[in-house]
């Protein structure tokens, strides 16, 4: 008995020894290439810059890495390369030193941050990788064909004009415009993504609302806040408890309209052209044989989660941008009029979409000055040569969308200020492709990208053609926060006049 424990207990020993081995000598490799890269000098050796965040909030950490990216970019680097605690990550800072990493087809893992809404959306398109993404990607980009957006833009418009009438009942009054806008986006994108309502503009409370809101919250909290990495004080403090009970209630929530949806279908009910939303094209490559149960459902969650936030993010910081550009305002509602004509009813289409080339301009410009998606990341699974740079093996790479729309060398001294007529024509074609990416780019591109644009481009429409934008709070005092999406630190505290 005795020598049979000793020769496990032996195995045990020398497989977590081997392992430890294994994992310091990558770190040393990693950190010695890695420290070959340019570099701030204000890293602690050993924490890296892990002390100097742990001083900021989420905008004073977007505040921090815009200087230093700017001031390496003054000192000739297009690469910076931050250590954090045991990780390093890469950050390329021009559109030309982030072309490669983004055009490869075989650095395409997600790095930090996913691990904890796995559990909720599975291995789904954003998540997944390797030949399951592959084949998910293949299987639902004709989703957001243009006939299909076609479809989807009459839903934009159904909620929308709720939106208006929500807004109108306050008055005038200022409110702040952030809950709205997000109950907007939500209702759009159950109703898109399910074919289902949940009406949430008329109906703050849903459970499934106050879930997703807290599950967002929690998401966030638990990667600022490191205490809630140790188990015990993750259940002790009652988060555990509130992320599954979120859990429970979001599940709950999607299984059932896809059961319902399901049941409808077996019945002979398939829904067909004005009526085709995301969930039934899933459903129609599950009876296909090409997704399972498990699939649709984490299909469905994804596209709930990435379909909203990120699209709340971009409308609000719109309404801030036009509530203190006048001029801007104005030029925009007399394109509106000149478009789509007076009557306020009147559905927005992808026809008058394209005819509206100032509205086109002014949206460009929000997603660059405030891109709602500020960064996300990759995990290098193997040494990257990335121009003259050898990225290590392990490393995250990060793609900074809003490092390189305020790149002061690209956009001018004004890169802060509002100015759609960046985008003029002219000016657009003198600028590398890659120094605008809100909706990154390459293989790994955001699949609802132009979803994402028609929406926001048709909720603005809506909003501009029916009230007056003004705010109190001026221009630059509203920070912004590096969080899952770009927030307004204050929020967006605005005036609605109605204008008839
Ligand atoms: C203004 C709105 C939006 C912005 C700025 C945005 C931005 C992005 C970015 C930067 C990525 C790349 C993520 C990465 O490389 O890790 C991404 C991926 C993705 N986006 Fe969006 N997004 C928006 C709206 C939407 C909408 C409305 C949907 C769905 C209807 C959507 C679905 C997705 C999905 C599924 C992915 C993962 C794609 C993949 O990995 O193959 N996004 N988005």
């Amino acid at each position: 008995m005795f020598p049979l424990f000793t020769a496990i207990f032996s195995i045990i020993f020398i497989y977590f020894l081997y392992r430890t081995v294994i994992f310091f000598t990558d770190l040393y490799r990693r950190k010695t290439l890695a420290n070959k890269l340019p570099r701030t000098s204000d890293e602690h050796p050993i924490w890296g810059v892990a002390p100097i965040w742990a001083k900021l909030d989420t905008a004073g950490i977007l505040e921090w890495e815009l200087k230093n990216a700017n001031e390496l970019r003054d000192q000739g680097h297009d690469v910076w390369c931050l250590n954090f605690a045991h990780e390093n990550f890469i950050l390329p800072l021009t559109g030309e030193s982030i072309k490669p990493i983004l055009e490869s087809k075989n650095e395409i893992t997600k790095g930090l941050g996913y691990d904890y809404i796995t559990e909720w959306l599975g291995t789904g398109l954003l998540i997944s990788k390797g030949e399951k993404w592959q084949q998910r990607r293949k299987l639902i980009t004709p989703t957001f064909h243009f006939r299909h957006l076609e479809n989807y833009v009459k839903t934009f418009n159904n909620h929308s004009k709720i939106f208006v009438e929500v807004v109108s009942e306050l008055n005038g009054e200022e409110f702040d415009a952030v809950p709205y806008i997000k109950r907007c986006a939500l209702d759009v994108i159950c109703d898109a993504a399910m074919g289902a309502t949940a009406d949430v503009q008329h109906n703050p409370s849903h459970p499934y609302v106050m879930a997703i809101r807290d599950m967002l919250w929690i998401n966030t909290e638990y990667m600022l806040k490191w205490q809630y990495w140790f188990p015990p004080y993750y259940y002790w403090s009652g988060m555990a408890k509130l992320y599954k009970n979120c859990l429970n209630i979001l599940h709950t929530f999607t299984k059932k309209i896809i059961a319902e949806r399901k049941a409808k279908r077996a019945n002979g009910e398939k829904t067909r052209g004005t009526e085709t939303n995301f969930l039934d094209m899933l459903l129609e490559h599950y009876d296909a044989g090409e997704i399972d149960d498990e699939g649709v459902r984490e299909e469905v969650d994804t596209f709930m989660f990435e379909g909203h936030d990120t699209t709340s993010s971009g409308v609000s910081w719109a309404i801030w941008c036009i509530a203190h550009h006048p001029k801007v305002q104005q030029k925009l509602y007399n394109e509106i009029l000149e478009v789509i004509g007076e009557d306020q009813e009147e559905i927005i289409t992808t026809e008058h979409l394209k005819k509206m080339t100032y509205l086109d301009q002014v949206m460009k410009e929000v997603f660059r000055l405030y891109c709602p998606v500020p960064q996300v990341n990759r995990r290098l699974q193997e040494d990257f040569q990335s121009g003259p740079y050898l990225f290590p093996k392990g490393a995250v790479v990060t793609i900074a969308p809003i490092l390189l729309a305020r790149n002061k060398k690209v956009w001018g001294d004004d890169v802060l200020s509002f100015d759609p007529e960046r985008f003029s024509e002219e000016r657009e074609s003198k600028r590398h492709p890659f120094d605008y990416i809100p909706f990154s780019a390459g293989p790994r591109n955001c699949i609802g990208q132009r979803f994402a644009q028609l929406e926001a481009k048709v909720m603005v429409c809506w909003l501009v053609r029916a009230f007056d934008f003004s705010s109190n709070l001026p221009f630059e005092s509203n920070r912004a926060g590096t969080e899952a999406v770009l927030r307004p630190m204050s929020g967006i505290p605005i005036f609605a006049k109605r204008r008839i």
